[in-house]
């Protein structure tokens, strides 16, 4: 399907502007390109990442989310993630809230799991709809082979810059071999919703690296310091890259995962229908969070020079974390601002 055109994105709203990586240099090895992303990485934790060559998967995937999530409610409703800290399948509008106070959500997802995507046709974590399993293999596993490709690049320059030993970082991650949360997610707001209403509330990223690709505006940054949310613009065939609460915590604090939130598009945009897709790279189920500072004297001085507001050992696995942070979500499980709590990860009460 042609890319479609949508109104512009206004040039009236606070916009912060992020680093353009080049992922052919970076694959190339070139070490000026890997000092650019270490700035980003660990400044704001955002950057746009152009010549990643995902294009085509990326068109594929949001013409199967639109087949997808056009299947009859009660179809949905029979693979809908369900309230117990489990994240993959469909969510409906509303499902989630998106504050302490309890306010729903507005937006759909369509979440499917990495490894359901590399074992199909062999179930792993779920099953999915026929309108899900058939781009399976024309779109889905090539999209979700490609995304592990493009984050494990940067885990490969992350381990180097933190002095880590060779394949630390990938242990923990693709090389562990085991389960994990890593999913591709679809994101959907409806048209016409009102305009003073979140798509997503405020958040860090639970998992380690997020590869983001919207059209619309509306993603939104809370950048270190900064009290206003500013927009993200969307950029054609450029990616959003951004480091989640597992990496940021592995690293001592030294890789950023910063306070993020999906608001209404912007300007002439704000009515139309905005759809927006992850691939969400999470640790292996059982890896314990925590800083790595016994394999690197730099994150070991990050540690001790930290201001104390994350917790470098939360105890708890990285299947432990994502299942609380997801849970603590469900409107179904809210009850107090004190739940709503008890799902946050990194924000250091910025949200
Ligand atoms: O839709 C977007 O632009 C961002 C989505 C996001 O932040 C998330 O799903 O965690
Ligand atoms: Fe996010």
């Amino acid at each position: 399907m042609p890319v479609p055109t949508f109104p512009p994105f206004p040039d009236d709203v606070p916009t912060h502007p992020l680093l353009v990586i080049d992922y052919e240099l970076l694959r190339s090895g070139d070490s000026r390109e890997k000092e650019r992303l270490w700035a980003a990485a660990t400044e704001l934790g955002f950057w746009y990442l152009k010549n990643h060559g995902a294009d085509e998967e990326v068109d594929g995937m949001f013409d199967m989310g639109a087949d997808a999530t056009a299947i009859p409610m009660e179809e949905k409703m029979k693979f809908e993630q369900g309230d117990t800290g489990f994240s993959f399948g469909f969510k409906v509008p509303g499902a989630c809230v998106v504050d302490a106070a309890g306010t729903l959500d507005t937006v759909e997802f369509l979440n499917i799991a990495k490894d359901d995507a590399l074992a199909y046709p062999k179930p792993a974590r779920r099953s999915y709809p026929n309108a899900v399993n058939a781009w399976m293999n024309s779109t889905i596993t090539p999209f979700v082979r490609k995304s592990l490709e493009v984050n494990d690049t940067f885990l490969e320059i992350f381990n180097e810059k933190l002095g880590l030993p060779e394949g630390a970082l990938d242990k923990l991650h693709t090389g562990s071999g085991e389960f994990s949360g890593s999913e591709a997610r679809l994101i959907k707001r409806p048209a016409g919703m009102p305009t003073d209403q979140l798509g997503l509330g405020a958040h860090t990223d639970f998992g380690s690296l997020s590869f983001l690709h919207n059209r619309l505006g509306g993603l939104q940054v809370l950048p270190p310091g900064v009290e206003e949310w500013q927009y993200v613009k969307p950029l054609p065939g450029h990616a959003i890259c951004n480091v989640g609460d597992a990496l940021s915590i592995m690293s001592g604090g030294i890789l950023r995962s910063n306070i993020h939130r999906v608001a209404p598009p912007p300007g002439d945009q704000s009515s139309l229908e905005r759809w927006s897709l992850v691939f969400f790279q999470r640790p292996g189920n059982s890896v314990v969070l925590r800083a790595l500072t016994d394999q690197s004297p730099v994150i070991d001085q990050a540690v001790k020079n930290s201001d104390g507001r994350i917790n470098f050992n939360p105890g708890q696995t990285a299947e432990e974390w994502f299942v609380r942070r997801v849970k603590h979500k469900r409107t179904n499980n809210y009850k107090d601002p004190e739940t709503w709590r008890a799902g946050r990860g990194t924000e250091q009460g910025r949200a």
